[in-house]
């Protein structure tokens, strides 16, 4: 019996990209999933999801169809498993145990609501917290989750015990806590601004939101909000809602900047954050020109913790770096706090994997996070060996933290034997960046003795059970917590480490400058292959779009005009910027030279080898006149990045071809935008060609 489950968070793992192939190739096996993997399954060929009966259910209310034909003796139609050839009882179970985490994970929910005295779980958008929490799920355009029914149609998600409420607006969070009965539906469409105003004070930016102070309408106490752009990706929601529920998963802890609440409107995302008003950990030490060892062993601790307290919950980071280690206080580094959770991701434990699953599993073998801060076997990832990596990547990033706090600079560097090489001013340097990519896989790094000659034995010794290569040799959470470096007091030895943040050429500020290439490159590398697994591109869907992209005045060019951005001022003012100063375009020095293949994993859709992945495109100025010279070409490589002040283009042979326009405009800009954005949909649509507009 093969048997589907739709509406329900699927077995933690399970890619519905694969859903098709797992039903085709494992027999009697089980899959979990949204009504789109149904819908995906019920009109495929495969003869196994032909012989398939019927009855899936569909979220809670399908969960209770489902008990009351058990109790009354009747059989499923088909019914439900999850597990591979598992019996109809352990299924049930099964089912019960996702019951009682998704009551367990609304029962202290204070960013919903206030109804807990129904007894109930409230929907606070369409879709469960359990979905995103357990995995992937497939919304349609309005983030709905389809549920089937028995007769295998597909329908919406039933309602029956509650009316819908107002979709994601507001969460109305813990500070007010807005009813969300259903008497109160409209009156919770409350946004943003009815409760906040924002200030002119920019806390920071980062690939996808930029961070302001906004204040609380009724008590005037500051906060700051993190303001997401929904025109840029596609799946935005998908991942904010991913944040959400794991910055609910964080709640209460000490070393975890808190979520308060969140908002959506027609535009944005707001999340709105406690404010660190010591702001970034470097920063912090740059601007007080004074670090001590006992300083640096607090904030390793902080750091420690709040890896343990998301570890013990199955939840890696993936992105520890500096700027991600928040100072809780302007005149003092510690108490610390992680922030920017969108890259974390939950996993179940090791034991409850199928092998088969992880490798199939494109979410986790994404790599994700800054290049010098990255695990070994995270570069491995990055050149081919496709290894696995999971939290114990957050623990390695600590170690280069701690490196980088005890000496003020990073215990792995690029190098290449060109003198003129820019690499260290921030230029690309493929040699270098080798060498880096080297350097972190080799494991080896020294502590030269004109800084580290001052420091405890302790604290090299814990920077070398960090810096491990082997990730089973290094280090976990527990075991920084009860090293011996952390039980007491460090010497209050005065470190070099903010002067040599300023001097050293090499610096952790320009590496930490320089990673966000890295960064900013991963994540929407992540973005555009999860949005091509999500499209159920094929590869040569992919190849067909490859051949040719050029941005002149403004202008996308695909092979054939696919649209165009009008000049209006938001988008004027990025190519403002492209404008001035002359302009280069570089390969990213931090540029993977192949996703890995466990990201890719093309070989359902084409058996062609990658070896022919390549795109070539041409790259012209948007100043660019009616001579339409190119300024620069890109070689075909597997993967490119090329970057302007404002815009990047990104392409890759077999992978994406993808133009992100970047442009910064200010609320004036708004209504430009806007039918900036009307235009867009009225015209022929774009594919695979997005803007990213960062307020
Ligand atoms: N709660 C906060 N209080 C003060 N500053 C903050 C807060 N949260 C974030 N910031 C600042 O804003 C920056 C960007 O925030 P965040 O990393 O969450 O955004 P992002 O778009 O997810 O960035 P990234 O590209 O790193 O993923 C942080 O590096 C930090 O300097």
């Amino acid at each position: 019996m093969t048997i589907l489950h739709a509406g329900y968070p699927q077995p933690p793992n399970v890619h519905f990209g694969r859903l098709h192939h797992l039903v085709q190739h494992v027999n009697n096996s089980t899959i979990g999933g949204g009504g789109a993997a149904f819908h995906h399954l019920h009109h495929s060929s495969s003869t196994a999801a032909a012989a398939t009966p019927i009855l899936v259910g569909g979220g809670r209310g399908s969960f209770l169809t489902l008990e009351k034909k058990k109790k009354s003796g009747e059989e499923p139609r088909g019914g439900i498993e999850i597990g591979r050839g598992q019996s109809d009882e352990r299924m049930m179970s099964n089912l019960a145990l996702h019951r009682q985490r998704e009551r367990d994970a609304y029962k202290d929910d204070e960013f919903s609501s206030s109804d807990e005295s129904f007894d109930r779980p409230i929907q606070r958008y369409v879709g469960r917290d359990t979905d995103h929490v357990f995995g992937d799920f497939e919304m349609d355009d309005d983030g709905h989750q389809d549920a089937v029914m028995a007769n295998g149609q597909l329908e919406e998600e039933e309602t029956d015990e509650e009316d819908p409420v107002a979709e994601l607006v507001p969460l109305g969070g813990g500070t007010r806590r807005v009813p969300r009965t259903p008497r109160r539906k409209n009156s919770s469409k409350c946004g943003f601004f009815d409760y906040y105003k924002l200030t002119d004070e920019h806390l920071g930016a980062g690939a996808y939101g930029s961070v302001t102070t906004c204040k609380s309408k009724t008590s005037g106490e500051e906060f700051a909000v993190k303001i997401v752009d929904k025109a840029g990706e596609s799946h935005s929601r998908k991942r904010i809602l991913r944040e959400v529920n794991i910055f609910k998963k964080c709640k209460g802890n000490e070393n975890i900047v808190q979520l308060l609440d969140w908002f959506e409107d027609d535009k944005n995302f707001y999340l709105v954050m406690e404010k660190m008003r010591g702001g970034p950990l470097l920063q912090h030490i740059l601007q007080r020109g004074y670090f001590t060892e006992e300083e640096a062993r607090r904030v390793t601790k902080d750091i420690a913790s709040a890896l343990k307290f998301m570890h013990d919950r199955g939840i890696a980071h993936r992105d520890v770096k500096p700027e991600n280690v928040l100072c809780t206080d302007p005149n003092h580094v510690s108490p610390v706090k992680l922030c920017d959770l969108d890259l974390a991701s939950q996993r179940p434990p090791q034991s409850e994997r199928h092998l088969d699953e992880m490798v199939s599993e494109p979410d986790l073998a994404s790599p994700v996070g800054s290049a010098e801060f990255m695990a070994p076997e995270v570069v491995d990832a990055f050149v081919g060996d496709a290894l696995k990596y999971d939290k114990k990547c957050d623990t390695w990033s600590l170690g280069v933290i701690l490196y980088i706090m005890l000496a003020g600079y990073a215990p792995f560097q690029g190098e290449c034997d060109d003198r003129d090489c820019g690499w260290s001013e921030g230029q690309p340097c493929e040699d270098c960046q080798q060498d880096l990519f080297h350097r972190i896989q080799d494991g080896y790094y020294e502590f030269p003795s004109e800084e580290w000659g001052m420091i405890s034995v302790d604290a090299k010794d814990l920077v070398s059970r960090l810096l491990k290569r082997d990730p089973v040799e290094r280090y976990n959470a527990d075991q920084i917590l009860s090293h011996p470096w952390l039980q007491q007091s460090a010497p209050p030895t005065v470190l070099q480490t903010p002067s040599n943040l300023i001097y050293r050429k090499d610096s952790a500020r320009d590496v930490q400058q320089m990673s966000e290439h890295f960064n900013l490159m991963n994540r929407l590398t992540d973005a555009r292959l999860s949005a091509r697994f999500d499209q159920k591109m094929t590869l040569n869907e992919c190849v067909r779009d490859l051949e040719t992209a050029s941005i002149r005045d403004g202008s996308f060019l695909l092979g054939e005009p696919l649209g165009s951005f009008p000049s209006r001022k938001s988008v004027g003012i990025a190519i403002a910027k492209s404008r001035s100063g002359e302009f280069t375009p570089p390969i990213s020095r931090a540029s993977p030279t192949t996703p890995p293949p466990s990201m890719l994993d093309l070989t359902h859709d084409s058996p062609a080898p990658l070896s022919n992945d390549s795109g070539t495109f041409s790259l012209f100025s948007p100043a660019s006149n009616a001579s339409d010279e190119p300024i620069g070409s890109l070689p075909p490589a597997p993967f490119l990045f090329a970057e302007m002040p404002s815009i990047q283009l990104f392409g890759s042979g077999a992978v994406l071809s993808s133009v992100q326009m970047t442009p910064r405009h200010t609320t004036e800009d708004e209504a430009s935008l806007k039918s900036f954005e009307e235009e867009q949909e009225n015209t022929k649509p774009i594919r695979r060609i997005e803007t990213q507009v960062n307020v």
